[in-house]
């Protein structure tokens, strides 16, 4: 049985741009993913942060894709935005054992990366592994994953 191929959104802004191609491009040949939609920023037109993060995430809530990959300078600002849309749990990381737990601890479908803080090549390979990871509804994290949820302002 074959496993349903991720949809992913990807977006960046200025100071992430040029991993944000590379990954785009690495996304799309990859064959665990069925869609890569890319939110921005081209190079003819800019756009800061937190809008694209959040237009990202905003695909993500609304069930039109999977999961988004955002990058910034730090990771930082794309994740604190995207966190501000409902139901989005986004983090920042930069080492595989964090990736790992964002999904199977944390359930998250954002992951931000920022290109000022790691080589491109670990970039990549972080990206790769994160889409091997599925989070498991009936492990030990799922309640605390509902815990996280109980606490937003819907
Ligand atoms: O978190 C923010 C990002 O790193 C962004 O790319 C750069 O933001 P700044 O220009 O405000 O430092």
């Amino acid at each position: 049985m074959s496993e349903k191929k991720l949809r992913i959104v990807i977006g960046s802004d200025e100071a992430g741009l040029d991993y944000k191609e590379v990954l785009r491009k690495d996304l799309e040949a990859d064959d665990r993913v069925g869609s890569v939609v890319d939110v921005g920023i081209s190079r003819s037109e800019n756009v800061d942060y937190p809008h694209i993060a959040v237009d990202a995430a905003r695909k993500v809530e609304s069930g039109e894709a999977d999961r988004a990959l955002l990058i910034c300078g730090t990771g930082l600002g794309v994740a604190i935005s995207a966190n501000k849309v409902p139901g989005i749990r986004a983090v920042t990381a930069h080492d595989s054992y964090s990736v790992e737990r964002s999904v199977l601890s944390n359930n998250a479908q954002v992951l931000c990366m920022g290109q000022r803080v790691i080589g491109v090549e670990l970039a990549r390979r972080l990206a790769k592994e994160w889409l091997g990871y599925v989070f498991d509804s009936s492990s030990a994290s799922a309640a605390k994953v509902d815990a996280i949820s109980g606490y937003e302002q819907r």
